[in-house]
C-alpha cells in the first residue's frame, strides 16, 4: 500500500513538531488499514484502500510522551480506493479524532486502533477519542470558546451560553457519522465522509433560525477546517444543537405501531404539517427558482443515469430497467406540456429515521439535513421540487411496513397505504403542495430514491435489499399510487390543526394506474380513527386504545422480483426485521 504523505500542508507545524514529523501519517498507515474500512461511517466498503493521504492535522491537545494525560489529533486524510476498471477510483476525505496515550486506562481497551511501530508516536496507544468521554469533553469546551486551532476554527452562536464539564457519552444507534450526546443537553455530531463547502446540517438548520423555525434544533456552535490553500471553501466539521431528551425517533415509534397492529395516521398526518411547515419556512429564507422543461429534461436524465448505474452494480434491477424508465421520461415530458414546478432546498434525505416526536406534546422535529450522504455536495444543496422529501418519506412508511414483525404482511401493506395517504394530507393541509397533484412528480422520485435505496442496501446492508426490491417490482408494474382516504385521521401533536388546504394546487391528477386491490375502506374495521394519543417515548403508547386495523382480503400480493436470492417478499422482510433490530432503530 503506498502511503503518499504528500500533504496538502495545512498542518500548522511551526510549534508543533508533532504535526511537524514527515513520517506521522506513514507510522499510522498499518493502522487505518485495519481499522478504517471497519467503521460504519467507511463509505468504501468493499474496495480496497490503495492509501493515504494527510490532508491535514491539528493537535486539538498536545501528544506528550510522558504522564498519564492523554493528546488529541484531528486528522483529515484521504483513503485512495481501487475502482472497476473505467471508473476513476475513488479518494475520499474522513475526519478522524485519535487520541494518543502511553499507557491508556484499561476501559479504553474497546477504543484502541493500535500502537505505531515507528513515527512520531511510536510506543503510544492510538485510540477512537469519540470513545473518550474526557476528550468528548475537550472538544466541548473548543465549542464554548470560538477560536482557531491550527487549520480548525471553532464558532459559538452569540447568543448560546454552553454549559462546561457536561458528562460525555456516545450515542448508541446506527448512524452515518458519529455523534456524542452532552448531559441532556447538547448532541454534537461529527462528520466523517467530508466535501468542501458548508454542510446543508449546518446551513439549513441555521436558516430555519433564522426565520424562527421551531420544528429543527438550531446549531449552537460548530468547527470547520479552512480552505485549503489552491482556494475553495472551508469545510465543515462538526456541528453542536440541542439535545431533544425523551424523544423518540419516528422509525421506532411505527415499528412500534406495526407491532401492536395500531394506526398510525394521526402521527403520520402530524408529520405532514411538520415537514410543509419547515418546507414553507425553508423557501421563506434561501433562494428559491422554478423548473422548466429544460431542467426537468436534465433531472429526468440523471435520474435514468443513476438507474444504469445502480443496474450494472445491482443486476437485479436489470429487468425492471425500461419499464422504470418510463416514470422518468413521464417526469420530462411535464416539461415538453409547457409546466413547470417550484423548486427550493429540502431535507434531501426525509426519512423516519430523521424525525423525532417530543414525549409531552408529541411534537414532531425533523432532524439530519446532510442529503443523501453518496451524492456530491454541490447536488445536495441545489434547489429541488419539495415533493421530493415528500416521496422520500413515503417510501419510509413502506419500508417500516415490509421491516416489522409483520413483515410485509397484507395487514402492514395497508397499514402502509393508509399512512402515505395521512403524510400527504397533513402535508396539503399544513400549505405544502398536495402531492395528489402532482402524480408525475411524486411517481418518478418515489422511483429514484427506490433505485438509490437499492445501491444503500447493496452496499451497506445487504439483508435489506428486498425492501426497495419489493417497491422496485410495484413501480415498475405501476402499482403505487396516492388516492385520498377514508374519512378523518386522528391528529396527534399537531400545532396548526387550522392549516389552510391547499389540495389541487398546480393541477393534475392522481397516480391511477392499474393494479390488482382495489380501495380499502371497508376493510378498515376501525374507519379512520385517530392514532392513539398521548404515545410515550418509546412508541408503545400508540397501542393503548389505539385502532385496530383488520387486514384486507385484496391486499395479499406477495411481491416478486427476478434475480433475488428472496422472491417471495415475506422472507425478505423477516430479513430486514433481524436487521432492524440489530441497527438499535428496530
Ligand atoms: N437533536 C437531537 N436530539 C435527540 N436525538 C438526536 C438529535 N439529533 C440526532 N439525534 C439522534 O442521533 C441519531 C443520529 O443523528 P443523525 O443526524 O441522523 O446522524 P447521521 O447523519 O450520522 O445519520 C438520530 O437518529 C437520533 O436518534
Ligand atoms: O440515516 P442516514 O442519513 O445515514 O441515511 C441513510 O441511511 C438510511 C438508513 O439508516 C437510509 O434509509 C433507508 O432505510 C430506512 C430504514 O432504516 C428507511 O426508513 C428509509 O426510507 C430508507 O431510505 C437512507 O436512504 C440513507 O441515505
Amino acid at each position: 500500500m503506498s502511503d503518499t504523505a504528500s500533504t496538502r500542508a495545512t498542518r500548522h507545524t511551526s510549534d508543533r513538531p508533532l504535526l511537524a514529523a514527515p513520517d506521522l501519517l506513514s507510522s499510522l498507515v498499518p493502522l487505518l488499514a485495519a481499522w478504517v474500512p471497519r467503521q460504519r461511517w467507511f463509505a468504501g466498503k468493499g474496495r480496497l484502500i490503495t492509501g493515504f493521504t494527510l490532508v491535514s492535522a491539528t493537535e486539538l491537545l498536545p501528544c506528550t510522551t510522558d504522564g498519564s494525560t492523554p493528546g488529541l489529533l484531528q486528522l483529515l486524510v484521504r483513503a485512495q480506493q481501487n475502482a472497476p476498471a473505467g471508473r476513476t477510483p475513488a479518494a475520499d476525505c474522513y475526519q478522524l479524532l485519535l487520541g494518543v496515550h502511553p499507557a491508556p486506562p484499561p476501559r479504553l481497551a474497546p477504543a484502541a486502533i493500535g500502537r505505531p511501530s515507528g513515527g512520531p508516536l511510536r510506543g503510544r496507544t492510538v485510540y477512537d477519542a469519540l470513545l473518550d468521554s474526557r476528550l468528548c469533553g475537550l472538544l466541548l469546551e473548543r465549542l464554548r470558546t470560538p477560536g482557531r486551532i491550527g487549520a480548525l476554527r471553532f464558532y459559538r452562536e452569540p447568543d448560546r451560553d454552553i454549559a462546561s464539564g457536561l458528562p460525555a457519552r456516545p450515542i448508541a444507534v446506527e448512524q452515518s457519522n458519529s455523534s456524542i450526546v452532552y448531559g441532556d443537553t447538547y448532541i454534537l455530531k461529527v462528520f466523517r465522509r467530508i466535501a468542501p463547502g458548508i454542510n446543508p446540517d449546518l446551513e439549513l438548520p441555521r436558516a430555519l433560525a433564522d426565520v424562527n423555525c421551531a420544528r429543527v434544533p438550531a446549531p449552537a456552535a460548530w468547527y470547520e477546517a479552512d480552505a485549503a490553500d489552491d482556494g475553495g471553501e472551508a469545510t465543515t466539521l462538526g456541528v453542536l444543537q440541542p439535545f431533544l431528551p425523551g424523544s423518540a425517533d419516528g422509525w421506532q415509534l411505527a415499528l412500534n405501531a406495526l407491532a401492536v397492529r395500531a394506526d398510525f395516521t394521526g402521527s403520520a398526518r402530524a408529520l405532514g404539517h411538520a415537514t410543509a411547515e419547515v418546507h414553507t419556512a425553508l423557501a421563506e429564507t434561501l433562494p428559491t427558482t422554478a423548473l422548466h422543461s429544460p431542467q426537468l429534461e436534465t433531472i429526468a436524465a440523471r435520474m435514468a443515469e443513476r438507474l444504469d448505474a445502480t443496474a450494472r452494480a445491482v443486476p437485479a434491477l436489470q429487468p425492471y430497467r425500461a419499464r422504470l424508465r418510463a416514470a422518468f421520461d413521464a417526469l420530462a415530458a411535464v416539461g415538453q406540456d409547457g409546466r413547470s414546478w417550484a423548486a427550493q432546498r429540502i431535507h434531501g434525505d426525509l426519512h423516519l429515521g430523521q424525525t423525532l416526536r417530543s414525549a409531552e406534546e408529541g411534537r414532531w422535529s425533523l432532524i439530519d439535513f446532510e442529503g443523501e450522504p453518496a451524492r456530491p455536495l454541490g447536488e445536495r444543496r441545489r434547489p429541488q421540487p419539495a415533493l421530493r422529501d415528500v416521496a422520500a418519506m413515503l417510501r419510509s412508511f413502506d419500508y417500516a411496513a415490509r421491516s416489522g414483525p409483520s413483515g410485509g404482511d397484507p395487514w402492514s401493506l395497508e397499514w402502509a397505504r393508509r399512512t402515505r395517504d395521512a403524510y400527504c394530507r397533513g402535508y396539503a393541509e399544513a400549505g405544502g403542495l398536495d402531492p395528489r397533484s402532482a402524480p408525475e412528480l411524486m411517481r418518478a422520485y418515489e422511483t429514484d430514491k427506490a433505485v438509490y435505496e437499492v445501491l444503500y442496501e447493496a452496499r451497506h446492508r445487504p439483508d435489506w435489499l428486498s425492501v426497495p426490491m419489493a417497491a422496485i417490482h410495484r413501480l415498475a408494474a405501476g402499482e403505487e399510487r396516492l388516492e385520498d382516504g377514508d374519512g378523518p385521521v386522528g391528529v396527534e401533536g399537531m400545532e396548526r390543526a387550522d392549516g389552510a388546504s391547499r389540495s389541487g394546487r398546480g393541477g393534475g391528477e392522481a397516480v391511477r394506474a392499474p393494479r390488482g386491490g382495489g380501495g380499502t375502506g371497508s376493510a378498515w374495521t376501525a374507519g379512520g380513527g385517530g392514532a392513539g394519543r398521548g404515545g410515550g417515548p418509546a412508541g408503545a403508547g400508540q397501542s393503548a386504545g389505539a385502532s385496530r386495523l383488520a387486514p384486507s382480503p385484496r391486499l395479499s400480493d406477495s411481491p416478486r422480483y427476478s434475480g433475488s436470492p428472496d422472491s417471495t417478499g415475506s422472507t425478505g422482510a423477516s430479513g430486514a426485521t433481524r436487521s432492524a433490530r440489530a441497527d438499535g432503530r428496530g
